[in-house]
C-alpha cells in the first residue's frame, strides 16, 4: 500500500479538445486539482516539464505535491519556459512510451494522466499510479508496456542513475 496520496494539480492552459482531455477527466474524478491561473500552482511542487535538465527520480522531494502543465503540445516550448520564475522543482521524465490511442508507442510524449502515473510510479505510490490509469480504458496499456523501465526507475537512487538506466532502453 502507498504511504500517503500525492497531491496532484493540473495548471489547465484551456487549448485542448475538453472532451479527450486527460487532466479534465482526472478533475473530474476528484484525482488531481485543476486550475487556469499560474499563480495558483503550489510553490516548490514537482512540475513535470519535458524539458526540464534533471529527470525526476524517487530521491525529489514529492510533499508539496506534483503538476502537470495541460496545454498543447505545439505551444509547450512557449509556455515551459514562463514558469522558470516561479519556484518549481522542474523535472523531465525517462524514456516511456505512451499508451494512448494518439499517441500509441511514442516516446516521451504521455498525455497529463500517463505523466503522472508515471511519475506516481517512480516516486514509489505505484497503487495511486494504478488507481490515476483505471479511469482510462488505455490506462493499463501504458502501465504494462513499460512495466519493466519503471520498476528500474522506481529503484533508481538519482536523476544521474534514472539517465544511466534510461540508456538500456533509448
Ligand atoms: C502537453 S500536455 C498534453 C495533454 C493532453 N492534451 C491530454 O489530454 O492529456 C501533457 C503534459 O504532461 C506532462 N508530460 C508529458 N510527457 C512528459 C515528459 N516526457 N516529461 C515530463 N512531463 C511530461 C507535461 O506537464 C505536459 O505538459
Amino acid at each position: 500500500m502507498d504511504r500517503k496520496d500525492i497531491k496532484l494539480f493540473i495548471y489547465h492552459a484551456s487549448q485542448c479538445d475538453p472532451k479527450k482531455c486527460t487532466g479534465k477527466k482526472m478533475a473530474r474524478f476528484e484525482l488531481a486539482k485543476m486550475f487556469e491561473k499560474v499563480n495558483r500552482i503550489p510553490r516548490e511542487s514537482i512540475l513535470l516539464d519535458p524539458m526540464a535538465e534533471k529527470a525526476l527520480s524517487p530521491q525529489d522531494s514529492s510533499g508539496k505535491g506534483i503538476t502537470v502543465l495541460d496545454c498543447s503540445w505545439e505551444h509547450v516550448e512557449e509556455v515551459f519556459p514562463k514558469l522558470i520564475k516561479l519556484n518549481l522543482q522542474h523535472r523531465a521524465l525517462p524514456f516511456l512510451v505512451a499508451g494512448n490511442p494518439v499517441n500509441f508507442g511514442r516516446p516521451f510524449k504521455l498525455t497529463s494522466a500517463e505523466a503522472f502515473a508515471a511519475a506516481l510510479y517512480i516516486l514509489g505510490n505505484k497503487e495511486q499510479a494504478q488507481a490515476v490509469m483505471s479511469k482510462f480504458n488505455w490506462g493499463h496499456t501504458f502501465l504494462e508496456l513499460n512495466h519493466e523501465p519503471l520498476e528500474e526507475y522506481s529503484t533508481a537512487k538519482d536523476s544521474k542513475e534514472i539517465l544511466s538506466i534510461q540508456s538500456e532502453y533509448i
